[in-house]
């Protein structure tokens, strides 16, 4: 369960005028929300308070139980590695790794071995498609095949909560859709938390509903 209570969040000194407040939400394992709203409003400063990555003003954010607000930073960094997956919309997959490799990153990172690592990122890849060419490079893949590298890495560590920033925002409707199914198909079967921050009204139609960020927090978006 992740559970978002109050939170504040400004750039300025504090205590100053909050870039949004009052931000409060409740997701299940295997639920899933889009976030909609007015660029500049604060919608990628939220995911990256609810992955750590940003301090908050006011508030809690708990993961299953855990205050992410009151973690030192090596516990957050931790909790990060094990529970959390990223997909953006740069793909941001690691040039000089193979596709395999770039999938099996996070298992790495928690310590697998790396033939036990390169057997499920070999499993993933085959989920999203792309069997045949884990060997590759990224540079040889379109973007919708980068993207969908992307989502194999951000799930290969079955997070509890997947953070989405924009994932079809270099895609074309088409790649766009195709992608988006990966996604939230991989959210639900691993029963993780997915919060998806989108301008586009196709991606938040995956999601299971959709909230506008306005200053003032978390308001429901009519369908
Ligand atoms: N590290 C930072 N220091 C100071 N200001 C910041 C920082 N990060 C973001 N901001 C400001 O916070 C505001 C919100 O930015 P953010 O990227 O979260 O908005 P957004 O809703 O995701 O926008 P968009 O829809 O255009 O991507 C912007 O005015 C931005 O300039």
């Amino acid at each position: 369960m992740l559970a978002i209570e109050n939170l504040a969040k400004g750039f300025g000194p504090m205590p100053g005028e909050p870039l949004f407040q009052r931000v409060s939400l409740q997701l299940a394992p295997g639920e899933s929300v889009a976030i909609m709203g007015e660029s500049g409003v604060g919608k990628s400063t939220l995911l990256n308070c609810i992955a750590g990555l940003e301090p908050v003003a006011q508030g809690r954010i708990r993961l299953a139980g855990v205050d992410l607000t009151r973690l030192a930073e090596d516990d957050l960094a931790q909790l990060r590695r094990r529970q959390l997956g990223f997909v953006f919309q740069a793909f941001h997959l690691l040039p000089h790794l193979t596709l395999v490799q770039n999938v099996a990153l996070p298992l790495w990172l928690l310590g697998q071995t790396e033939a036990h690592a390169e057997r499920r990122a070999r499993a993933m890849l085959e989920r999203v498609g792309l069997a045949r060419r884990g060997h590759d490079w990224p540079r040889h893949l379109s973007g919708g095949e980068m993207q969908r590298v992307a989502i194999a890495r951000a799930l290969v560590h079955e997070p509890a909560l997947v953070l989405c920033d924009e994932p079809t925002g270099n895609l074309d409707p088409q790649r766009a859709r195709a992608v988006l199914e990966l996604l939230f198909e991989g959210i639900r079967a691993s029963q993780a938390i997915g919060i998806l921050v989108t301008h586009s009204q196709l991606a938040a139609s995956f999601a299971d509903r959709t909230l506008r960020l306005t200053r003032d927090g978390l308001i429901p978006e009519p369908d």
